[in-house]
């Protein structure tokens, strides 16, 4: 059952020179958007001008860098705390000369189906994207051009707007999707992803930007061989890692360590969607920007605190990520535990995300270390329901049958402190549950 993460090698780096600007943006025409590219929002409730949120270190609010702050050393080499202008202005000539080119490696799966291509076609459908962008899907599975097509049409909509013009929209799209075949450790293969890119950069300066949508114990592998053998050669080069960013805090080092030996860090982001969620966004806003609730945010008036993730589905296929990581690491060591600190933290000098990580940070390390006492984990059975079959989590092809992962588990957490103190923060996550919220 144990994933493990492959040792980084110690070679070097044959990649090309890589250069860097600062350019993540919000959309605006001219201007590449990526700022907010999983899930758009807008958040409803404006806050005051110096509660509004922006990005330190250039990246984007909801895609940063756990390393920052987070043991409490300075941020990574080479990026400035300050904030910085997110904005990126591109030339007519600039955009029309360049190309950008986002390949999602581990296109046949999940997250990507479920998220990658709609939030992608989405940007497309905003205009948010370069003139001269191409998507290609990258995994082991065995598909065509035309097949990623099909795939990639089922999953879009036009959930912005119903503009007329939306189906004209999804079949450009469709046009700049590609796909290529190959494994994740393959250099050989990579090489062939990279002719593929060439050929269809048609020499313009070309930026690549590749989605890791896979599970982490090969993020490296894929790191190393698009290094050597993929990376742009007269654009940037960029990584988005997702979470589990490793298994514990061991892992996690070791892959920051490995990953390091090809990239340098500001060319990697690490993304938690649930930051980009409307609700999350609104949390720190709604506490700080309404006098009400501030004096009440305590151990004073608030009894426990409950963080519930309930989805009505199980994981139906996605075994071969999910069972090496189960339900902590997907959902709570990340995502429930970023909107605990979140709804935790003191007040920050401002919303800006530096002031915010530092906050959150404190939460962190005043947290009791979790007893097993206040633990429980458990695992959905498949039964049968008005006639209908629900498999269980083990009856997954992609499953191994004496599987004992967790698909759900439920933790009372405390915060040593004193706004907190003795306040139990109720932690339930789970798969197959009744309902979805
Ligand atoms: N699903 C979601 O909603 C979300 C997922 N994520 C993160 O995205 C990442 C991928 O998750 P998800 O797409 O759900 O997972 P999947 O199980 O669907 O895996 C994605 C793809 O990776 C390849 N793959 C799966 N298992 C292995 C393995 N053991 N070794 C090598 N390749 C493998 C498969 O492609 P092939 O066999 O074709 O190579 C698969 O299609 C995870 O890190 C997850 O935490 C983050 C947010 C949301
Ligand atoms: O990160 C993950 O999130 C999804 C749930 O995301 P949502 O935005 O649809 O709520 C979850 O299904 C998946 O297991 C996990 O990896």
């Amino acid at each position: 059952m144990a994933t493990h993460f492959s040792p980084c090698s110690s070679s070097s780096s044959s990649s090309s020179s890589l250069t860097f600007s600062s350019e993540f943006t919000v959309c605006k025409p001219r201007r590449y958007c990526f700022s907010k590219w999983v899930s758009q929002v807008h958040p409803r409730i404006h806050a005051r001008n110096h509660f509004r949120i922006k990005s330190s270190n250039g990246h984007p609010p909801n895609a940063v860098s756990m390393q920052d702050g987070m043991d409490g050393t300075p941020l990574a080499e080479g990026i400035k705390p300050e904030e910085q202008e997110i904005f990126f202005d591109l030339s007519d000539s600039e955009k029309v000369q360049s190309t950008l080119s986002i390949t999602v490696v581990g296109a046949s799966g999940d997250l990507a189906k479920k998220k990658i291509f709609p939030a992608l076609f989405a940007l497309y459908y905003e205009d948010c994207l370069p003139e001269n962008f191409m998507v290609f899907g990258y995994a082991r599975t065995k598909l065509t051009d035309e097949e990623l097509r099909n795939v990639i049409s089922g999953t879009l909509t036009c959930r912005i707007d119903k503009r007329a013009n939306c189906e004209d929209k999804m079949e450009q799209f469709l046009k700049r999707c590609f796909y290529h075949s190959g494994q994740y450790d393959s250099e050989e293969h990579f090489a062939e992803l990279d002719s593929k890119l060439k050929e269809k950069e048609a020499g313009k300066l070309s930026n690549r930007l590749f989605y890791l949508s896979i599970p982490p114990n090969i993020f490296v592998d894929v790191v190393r061989c698009v290094s050597y053998k993929a990376s742009a050669v007269n654009g940037w080069t960029r990584v988005i890692v997702e979470k589990p960013f490793g298994r514990d805090s061991e892992s996690s080092a070791e892959l920051t360590r490995c990953l390091k030996q090809y990239l340098t860090e500001d060319q990697i982001f690490r993304i938690d969607h649930y930051l980009g969620k409307e609700l999350v966004e609104n949390l720190s806003v709604l506490r700080f920007s309404n006098l009400v609730f501030e004096p009440l945010w305590s151990r004073n008036y608030i009894r426990n605190v409950q963080l519930i993730f309930s989805e009505d589905f199980g994981t139906e296929g996605r075994g071969g990520y999910f069972d090496n990581y189960g339900i902590i690491r997907d959902i709570m060591q990340n995502h429930l535990l970023q909107i605990l600190a979140l709804f935790a933290m003191e007040t920050p000098v401002s919303l800006e995300a530096e002031d915010i990580r530092n906050e959150k940070v404190k939460v962190l390390r005043s947290m009791r270390p979790l007893q097993l006492e206040d633990v429980i984990v458990g695992q959905y059975k498949g039964h049968n329901k008005g006639g209908k079959i629900y498999p269980g989590y083990s009856d997954d092809s992609t499953v191994p049958n004496d599987s004992l992962t967790p698909t759900f588990a439920a933790a009372a957490l405390f915060i040593n402190n004193a706004r907190w103190d003795g306040v139990p923060f109720l932690m339930k996550a789970g798969k197959a549950l009744h309902t979805r919220r």
